[in-house]
């Protein structure tokens, strides 16, 4: 079962012993609290430039030993020279930032290197800490590997059928996540799975669906594999992301599924089997010695996400800060991250070896050595063209020194019109879903482990619903750090890769189920990376006015002849001057456009901010009023150049008529170069300025008339609501004043009647009832009976009553009284007041009494 497996080792050599000895950094002597000297400067102090940083400089990395040995050979020796490094760690000397929480260990779960970082040896680890002791901070560009200078040994770890990315399929290249099965062998174990490989199906075999009778349902991914063949899984899952990231894409390459189903076995492997990770850093170096057109800087950077805290696996732990994310939507960043220029496999290997060292494994009731964090392994490639091609047209000064480097940006510099690609490789380890286990902080790490993958879930899941249903529902990104950390990536702009494991044992079949569940909603999540190339605007504008300077030499020379040539050319001669001057009139305009064009997104882009063509809806009004502000002035400050040069020509001091021919075609010449510079510039400025503009605009006009138009139609459905109310108010209050006018006429016939019943039973003479009283009366008497003889009247119209007034109801006009009613009674039939009005009218009965 679970509890007797081993967990092969990890693919890279076990630690050397001796590491453990390593002298602890904490306690060791403090030498100097000292900041180090700027020249030493790291990866991770350069990430995060003060604004007095903002300078262009010279950049250092971090670089590994191996690096180093190459990289010394180029490290300027002399006064600047970093001064020779004690044995004792500088990172130890340190003191540490006040308030910075150190990182909390968890008693019960090891590392699995059982010591801390050996950073703190560099010696022993072959690698240079962040501000550690041996650290050689170098230039990015000494950090460059190409197909020259990989490692020599190279063909001997790679087979070179490995390294023939030509065949097979490009799954990277669809806008769609590649979602992969793995099924790990049972170990003897029953196994409850019918795979087809070739179908790339699987199903839960009959005798074990949860309803008998019924087929239990099959799935279909782009690969189910089986076995313990780690090539076969690279080959199918991984094998062309890792071309993708090489070739400038972003590539996400991670495992899930149950506990102990095989993740980490998938991702590291074993010595006999290279997991997915080693095999990706062969391809990695494989693919640069293939590429002899370009240059590449390496960076590498390990981290887990332990109980939804991120810590740098490759940072020393004297020296740890809390690992942030910074930024939003697609430009989430994480730092501080320590990231080491690697330049080759075994600097890579070391790397890894030090993170794995570093990661939380436990025994649980599933697994030997569960992961109790997700693990993120990240490569960040940099690449630019080696050709010179462009080097021997540009001198190198006219390009531009050092670009000052933005925070998570890249550290090479576009050089020489040589443009920049960066991507980044993840591949990640997640940490297993799992149910609770007889330890305590088994289960707590569980709950934090369950919380991240479930909200995973909800996340990919509300994905593949927007990308279904073409909706634009809000992605819950932030409820947790693996998923905020992806959010660049499951935004789209990766190519993903998805290996989900499963145990094929029957009693995980409800966790396979859900493993299998979560990769067809993977399946449907759609994504469109694309390259992200950094072009060295400066180098290009330069060429471009190079080429306009040219052009306007040429077409200043054929103007200047063209009216003592033109008098000796043949009329079709003439239209093939003119045509030629036209066209080099059209290249320098073309060309000034792509000035404006490269001025205009340059500086967008270091504004941070895109071309103002391109509508961003998630930006605020009042962003959107800002960046039309922003267009305003740019084209106030272009109004104000042409306003200028309009001045310049109107003080052109005019010729004398009798001044001669050649002064006057001089004139005529200057007057046309200064016409056609006008037309360049309006033409720019309605290219570049104009037209964006308009397209703003447009867009915010369109976006708020038809929110406006909303507003009015409901403002006008409440006022006409308001009117309606206010006329059957009054239409009510006419009713009451009738109904008061029928009581009080019923009060006086009442009244009447009192005083005849008197003066009968006296004798005196009876006078004769007014019609209405008696109609009010009659219907009063007529109410009386049915709410009973509350009202003393009720006998008087009924016929066993011994009243001396018997008078026949029907033949007598209806009263005010009766007429209310049956208006009231008419409009409750057809009212053209609605519904929600008739409440206020209130109940007929009511209004009648
Ligand atoms: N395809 C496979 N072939 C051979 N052994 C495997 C395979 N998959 C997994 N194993 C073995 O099963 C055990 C558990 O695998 P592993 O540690 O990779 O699981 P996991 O999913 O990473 O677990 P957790 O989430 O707990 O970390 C290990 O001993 C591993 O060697």
């Amino acid at each position: 079962m679970a509890a007797t497996k081993t967990r092969p080792p990890p693919f890279t050599p076990r630690r050397p012993r001796s590491l453990s000895a390593t002298p602890d950094p904490e306690n060791a002597p403090q030498h100097t609290s000292h900041p180090p000297p700027t020249a030493q400067r790291t990866i991770g102090q350069l990430r995060a430039p003060t604004p007095q940083q903002q300078v262009p400089r010279k950049i250092t990395a971090s670089v590994s030993v191996e690096s180093r040995t190459r990289a010394n050979l180029k490290v300027k020796t002399g006064p600047a020279a970093p001064p020779p490094r004690s044995k004792t760690p500088v990172a130890a000397a340190r003191p540490r930032t006040p308030g910075t929480p150190k990182r909390s260990e968890t008693p019960h779960t090891p590392r699995r290197g059982g010591t801390d970082s050996p950073a703190a040896s560099p010696t022993k680890s072959g690698f240079i800490g962040l501000s550690g002791p041996g650290e050689t901070p170098i230039d990015p560009e000494d950090g460059l590997v190409d197909c020259e200078n990989v490692e020599v040994d190279l063909s001997q770890e790679i087979d070179p059928r490995d390294l023939d990315f030509s065949h097979g399929p490009d799954h990277g290249a669809e806008d769609k996540v590649l979602v992969s099965i793995r099924l790990r062998p049972t170990n003897g174990e029953v196994e409850c799975w019918d795979v087809n490989r070739s179908q790339h199906t699987l199903k839960v075999q009959e005798q074990y669906a949860r309803a008998s009778g019924t087929s239990p349902p099959e799935f279909c991914f782009d690969e189910v594999l089986t076995g313990s063949d780690n090539k076969v899984v690279y080959n199918a899952a991984a094998k062309s992301h890792v071309r993708a990231a090489m070739d400038g894409f972003n590539s996400v390459i991670f495992a899930y599924g149950q506990t102990a189903s095989g993740k980490t076995f998938t991702l590291s492997g074993s010595d006999d089997e290279p997991g997915i990770i080693p095999r990706a850093m062969k391809d990695v170096f494989g693919y640069i010695r293939r590429t002899p057109s370009r240059e590449f800087l390496l960076r590498a950077s390990y981290l887990e996400i332990y109980n939804e805290q991120i810590h740098d696996l490759l940072s020393t732990a004297s020296l740890a800060q809390p690992v942030q994310l910074q930024g939003a939507g697609p430009n989430v960043i994480i730092t501080p991250l320590r990231e080491e220029v690697v330049t080759s496999l075994k600097g890579v290997r070391e790397v890894i070896e030090r993170g794995n060292g570093n990661r939380r494994t436990a025994t649980t009731d599933w697994n030997e050595r569960s992961s109790r964090s997700h693990s993120v392994f990240r490569l960040v490639i940099e690449s630019r063209e080696r050709t010179t091609a462009i080097e021997t047209v540009m001198p190198t000064s006219v390009s531009g020194g050092n670009v000052p480097q933005t925070l998570g940006g890249p550290l090479l510099q576009a050089k020489n019109g040589r443009s920049v690609r960066t991507s980044v490789l993840s591949l990640i380890d997640l940490a297993g879903s799992e149910k609770a286990t007889s330890d305590k902080d088994r289960t707590r790490e569980g709950r934090y482990i369950n919380t991240s993958l479930l909200t995973l879930g909800t996340v990919i899941g509300t994905l593949a619903e927007n990308a279904a249903k073409g909706k634009n529902d809000h992605v819950p990104y932030r409820n947790s750090k693996l998923t905020r950390m992806l959010q660049p990536c499951l935004s789209g702009n990766a190519r993903i890769s998805v290996v989900c494991t499963l145990n094929p044992t029957p009693n995980a079949i409800p966790e396979s189920t859900s493993t299998l569940l979560f990769a067809q909603r993977v399946k449907k999540v759609a994504i469109n990376a694309t390259k992200k190339e950094i072009v060295d605007t400066d180098a290009l504008i330069e060429r471009y006015r190079k080429e306009i300077e040219d052009l306007k030499r040429r077409l200043d020379e054929r103007e200047k002849d063209a009216p003592v040539k033109n008098r000796r050319l043949s009329a079709r001669e003439q239209v093939d001057e003119s045509r030629a001057m036209h066209d080099l009139q059209s290249r320098i305009k073309q060309l000034t456009k792509l000035i404006l064009t490269s001025q205009t997104v340059d500086e967008n882009k270091n504004d941070g901010e895109e071309s103002p063509t391109k509508l961003n809806f998630d930006l605020s009004t009042y962003e959107l009023q800002q960046e039309l502000l922003l267009a305003r002035r740019e084209l106030d400050i272009q109004a104000n150049q042409i306003l200028s040069l309009e001045a310049a020509l109107s003080a052109c001091p005019p010729l004398p008529a009798d001044a001669p021919e050649d002064e006057k075609d001089k004139l005529i010449i200057e007057q046309t170069r200064t016409i056609r510079e006008l037309e360049i510039v309006v033409r720019g400025y309605e290219d570049n300025l104009g037209e964006p503009l308009r397209a703003v605009r447009e867009d915010v006009e369109r976006e708020w008339i038809g929110k406006v138009e909303e507003e009015r139609k409901v403002r006008e459905e409440k006022e006409a609501w308001a009117q309606e109310l206010i006329r059957q108010l009054e239409r009510e209050k006419q009713l009451r004043q009738k109904l008061e006018d029928e009581k009080r006429a019923l009060q006086i016939f009442v009244t009447d009647i009192e005083q005849i019943s008197f003066r009968s039973r006296t004798g005196t003479q009876l006078p004769r009832p007014s019609m209405s009283g008696a109609t009010a009366f009659a219907e009063m008497r007529r109410r009386s009976n049915t709410v009973g003889n509350a009202t003393g009247l009720s006998d008087a119209t009924n016929t066993n009553s011994p009243s001396p007034f018997k008078m026949d109801g029907s033949k007598l006009k209806p009263s005010l009284l009766d007429q209310r009613l049956e208006e009231i009674d008419e409009a409750g039939e057809s009212s053209p007041v609605p519904s929600r009005f008739l409440p206020v009218l209130g109940d007929k009965e009511n209004l009648a009494l």
